[in-house]
Formats: C-alpha cells, sequence, structure tokens
C-alpha cells in the first residue's frame, strides 16, 4: 500500500516539491494535513492526488483514500472543504458510488458526504454538498446512521487571506513599490511596514515562521507560548 505521490509544487518558487506518502498509517496523514495547513502543499495538487488513488482499482487502496480525505476534511478546515464542496468534486463522488462494486467503498461515501451535508448545514457557500446527499437518496442509496459526533471539525485553522487594492491597517494604496502582503494569523491584507514580523502560529499548525500583520504580532508573537 506504501504509495509515493509526488505532488509538485505550483508556479510558486519557494514551494518546493512536496511528497505526499500515502502510508497505512495515521500518522503518516496526520503529516499531510500539517504540510497542507501550513501552506507547503496546495491543496488542488493534494487533492488530485488523492483523487487518483480514489479510482484505483483495489478497494482497499480507495477505501484508504476515502479516510485521508475524511482526516483532511476534519483538520485542514476551509482550504480543504473549498476544493471538496464543490459540484465537480461531488459529480465525482456520485460516480464513485454509482460505479464501485465495492458496498464498503460505496457506504464510506454516502457517509462521508452525509456528514459533510450536516457539517455545513449553516454553510450556504457548500449547499452542494446537500444538494448531493438528495441526489443520492433519490438514486435508491441507503445512508448510514448519522454520527453527529463525527461532523466535529477542527476549528482552529488559518484563516482564507483576503484581497484589497490598500493597507488593512495605514489604509496606504497598494501600487508597484507598495506591494500586497497578507497576515497568516488574520488573513487579512497589509503593507510591508504593517506586517514586517514573522512568527510560528502552533494553534494553526504552522510551525515555521510566517508573516503576520502588526496587530497580530502584538497577539501571537510577543509571547513565546503562543
Ligand atoms: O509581491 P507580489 O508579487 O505582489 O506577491 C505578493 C506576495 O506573494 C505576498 O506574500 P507575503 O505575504 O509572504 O509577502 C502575498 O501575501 C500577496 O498576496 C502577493 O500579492
Ligand atoms: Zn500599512
Ligand atoms: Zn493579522
Amino acid at each position: 500500500l506504501l504509495r509515493t505521490m509526488v505532488v509538485h509544487g505550483n508556479d510558486v518558487p519557494h514551494k518546493a516539491t512536496s511528497h505526499l506518502l500515502l502510508e497505512p498509517d495515521l500518522a503518516a496523514t496526520i503529516q499531510l494535513c500539517d504540510h497542507i495547513r501550513q501552506g507547503d502543499t496546495q491543496p488542488k495538487y493534494a487533492l488530485s492526488a488523492l483523487k487518483k488513488k480514489l479510482y484505483d482499482k483495489n478497494p482497499n487502496v480507495q477505501l484508504f483514500s476515502l479516510q485521508v480525505l475524511e482526516s483532511w476534511m476534519k483538520n485542514c478546515g476551509t482550504l480543504i472543504h473549498d476544493e471538496v464542496a464543490t459540484r465537480p468534486f461531488m459529480e465525482e463522488l456520485q460516480e464513485l458510488v454509482q460505479s464501485s462494486g465495492n458496498e464498503k467503498v460505496r457506504s464510506k461515501i454516502l457517509e462521508l458526504v452525509q456528514v459533510w451535508a450536516y457539517a455545513f448545514r449553516n454553510e450556504p457557500r457548500y449547499r452542494v454538498v446537500q444538494d448531493t446527499v438528495n441526489i443520492m437518496k433519490a438514486d435508491g442509496n441507503t445512508f448510514p446512521a448519522l454520527k453527529e459526533s463525527d461532523a466535529m471539525f477542527a476549528a482552529d485553522t488559518a484563516p482564507k487571506w483576503v484581497d484589497g487594492d490598500c493597507c488593512h491597517r495605514c489604509r496606504t494604496l497598494f501600487s508597484v513599490i507598495k506591494r500586497k502582503h497578507h497576515c497568516r494569523a488574520c488573513g487579512q491584507i497589509f503593507c510591508d511596514s504593517c506586517s514586517s514580523h514573522h512568527t510560528t502560529l502552533p494553534k494553526f499548525g504552522i510551525e515555521k515562521e510566517v508573516r503576520v500583520c502588526d496587530t497580530c504580532w502584538e497577539k501571537y508573537g510577543r509571547s513565546i507560548y503562543s
């Protein structure tokens, strides 16, 4: 089962090629979550690598990749939710349920889509998941009992970055010289002089020093036990 999937970093030069090792142990999967949360691996690339395993002819490999997907959805937050809770991905899962001859694979997919629909029940932007549950029901699939505890997702993941044409703190307009920068702790957009500090953000699973704004520096950077 030990498969190495080399996932090439995207076009940003400092994103080194990250190796996604699909090993049959949770430690490796948790480590993969950290890579995704830390921004070492683009969620899109991680998922496209994982999807290859979803279509593996060996149902055990398919099942394991569904378990990896389940842990990524629990631990990597909106970075992964935004890629999975989409029509194309949901349609792929729908097709897998229709085409798979393996009962375990089918019921794992039904279980996951149902739990995600419940977890996203108050998030209109992910309503495609509930739509997919409805379609799968209409197709005659019977869903396993929902375990609400499965719908608990790790709360602490770094926020998405907002865009803007001026610094969130000093309101200076960005230009060719006054470049845009993002604070990894609040996701807001700043000029360099308002976000010149770097710190680790353990609560978001970010172990390397990353750029934070002055406000977040006061909050997370000052104390060494942030
Ligand atoms: O310098 P640029 O070519 O504009 O690119 C900017 C840098 O990549 C910034 O990285 P940083 O936050 O680590 O500085 C990023 O936050 C901005 O969104 C990008 O626009
Ligand atoms: Zn500023
Ligand atoms: Zn900030």
